[in-house]
């Protein structure tokens, strides 16, 4: 049988999707969120709006949230925007946990600008907090904004990934310092551990080294999960090796079937089996009850921004645009014009919605030059986009920020969510305890032995 078909099979098969819930900044993907009616402005800072945020997600079933983490890079215009990370995504992960049972908790971790010491130590311990649902999302960081932090320059790819590979592999080795059994914690006998079972993992590599052993015993899903998020053939690489998920960017059907076969490959050549290794692209949404409703709530939410796009969708479109006519659709000799842009793989779903007659205001509403496929429309959009990327083979699920968390997460839940179950789509119910339940990833003791 054919690749392609066989994963449509499975599809049909009744194998169902993941979700995970993108937590940033607490207002939400869009930067006018922080500003909408009804949002707290002091989210920013909040603690219990995560926390809501994420219990929000786990009544939708969603398997894990997501926190990404620069860290400490403020992209944005602080003069009008809020940054877009999280205070700290351990402390944030730590307040969830105590507050939630079944979702699993995944913060990006930097392997350039930690020690793996330490590393090991925070999600090993978030791991114990949460009953064994922590997930690392581990990257190399990139850009000298984010290094200057650090008091230093970002160094090259070869060395990011030289050192990334041997962080992973130590912290997995520092990991599985205990022995399953190794926490006997018996009164009776007076047994606390056993110390044959608890060993020093001495490694020393080219960039880093650890003795250990860690101090802290297996969780009930063993050791945390490895995430991985990007695209580049060292991603492929990494992720192949180490990771059970992949935070994933495509635009188009074909480009996530490609990137998702790209880490299977990686993952068959370390030895593993394709379907430990979950390809999850991101999905952005605005859902209101119709298509109108749902423009015009991304316009509120744009503000002056949306004319000031005007440029850049220029650009992708190939044609000039008159931002002093904003509620005016393009022209037929504008659109016959058109020749969307070869280098940008949003231009073609662009020049579609053009075509379709809205507004030059309303084409940019509909998110056309935004970081990830847009839903902006009623529910049942965002679920057959789901349901088209599952059975396509481009997805194992998908990422979804939400335009405004406090009430965006929640209008997924009861609006795409009921959908996606009544298609045998999606679980019902929480069908394990831990992450690794959650996402069918074997059980793991320290390093893999097959990598
Ligand atoms: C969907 C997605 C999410 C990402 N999340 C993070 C993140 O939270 N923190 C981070 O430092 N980099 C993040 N990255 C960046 C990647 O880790 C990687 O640095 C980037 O894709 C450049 O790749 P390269 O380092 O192989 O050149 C993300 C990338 C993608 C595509």
């Amino acid at each position: 049988m054919a690749y392609n078909e066989s994963i449509k099979n499975d599809a049909k098969a009744g194998k169902q999707m993941l979700i995970g819930l993108h937590l940033g900044n607490g207002y939400g993907s869009q930067p006018g969120a922080w500003r909408m009616p009804g949002v707290d402005p002091e989210n920013y800072t909040s603690f219990d709006a995560r926390v809501k945020q994420a219990q929000a997600a786990e009544r939708g079933k969603f398997q894990f949230i997501f926190l990404p983490d620069g860290p400490g890079a403020m992209l944005t215009d602080i003069e009008t925007e809020s940054p877009s990370f999280n205070l700290d995504v351990m402390l944030t992960l730590a307040a969830v946990a105590r507050e939630t049972k079944r979702i699993g908790l995944v913060a990006t971790g930097s392997t350039t600008f930690n020690e793996p010491y330490n590393l090991a130590k925070q999600f090993k311990a978030l791991d114990i907090m949460s009953h064994g649902r922590a997930g690392w999302n581990a990257v190399t960081s990139s850009g000298n904004d984010v290094a200057a932090n650090y008091g230093r320059v970002i160094p090259s790819s070869e060395e990011r990934y030289g050192r990334a590979h041997e962080v992973i592999q130590l912290i997995q080795a520092l990991w599985g310092s205990w022995g399953k059994d190794a926490w006997v914690h018996d009164q009776e006998s007076g047994q606390f551990a056993r110390k044959d079972q608890i060993v020093p993992i001495n490694l020393q590599g080219k960039y880093v080294a650890s003795r250990g052993p860690l101090y802290i015993p297996p969780s009930e899903q063993g050791q945390p999960i490895i995430f991985h998020a990007g695209g580049s053939p060292n991603a492929h690489e990494m992720a192949g090796r180490f990771a059970n998920a992949v935070i994933g960017a495509a635009f188009t059907i074909e480009d996530a079937r490609a990137q998702r076969n790209a880490f299977r490959e990686a993952a068959k050549r370390y030895g593993r089996d394709p379907d430990e290794i979950k390809y999850i692209p991101g999905l952005m949404t605005t859902i209101a009850k119709d298509r109108r409703a749902a423009l015009d709530r991304r316009i509120q939410l744009a503000g002056d921004l949306i004319p000031q796009r005007v440029g850049y969708l220029q650009q992708m479109l190939g044609i000039p645009l008159d931002s002093t006519r904003m509620d005016e659709p393009l022209s037929k000799a504008q659109l016959a014009a058109a020749r969307p842009s070869p280098y940008d793989p949003r231009a073609a779903h662009a020049l579609k919605i053009a075509r379709e007659g809205w507004s030059l205001r309303d084409i940019l509403a509909h998110g056309v030059i935004d970081y990830h496929p847009v839903i902006v429309g009623p529910g049942v959009e965002a679920a057959d986009h789901m349901q088209a990327w599952f059975e396509a083979g481009a997805a194992d699920g998908f990422w979804i920020s939400a335009d405004v968390n406090t009430d965006g997460i929640d209008v997924f839940v009861d609006e795409v969510v009921p959908i996606l179950q009544e298609r045998g789509l999606f679980h019902q119910e929480y069908e394990s305890k831990t992450l690794r339940g959650h996402l069918g990833a074997p059980d793991q003791y320290g390093i893999d032995p097959r990598v």
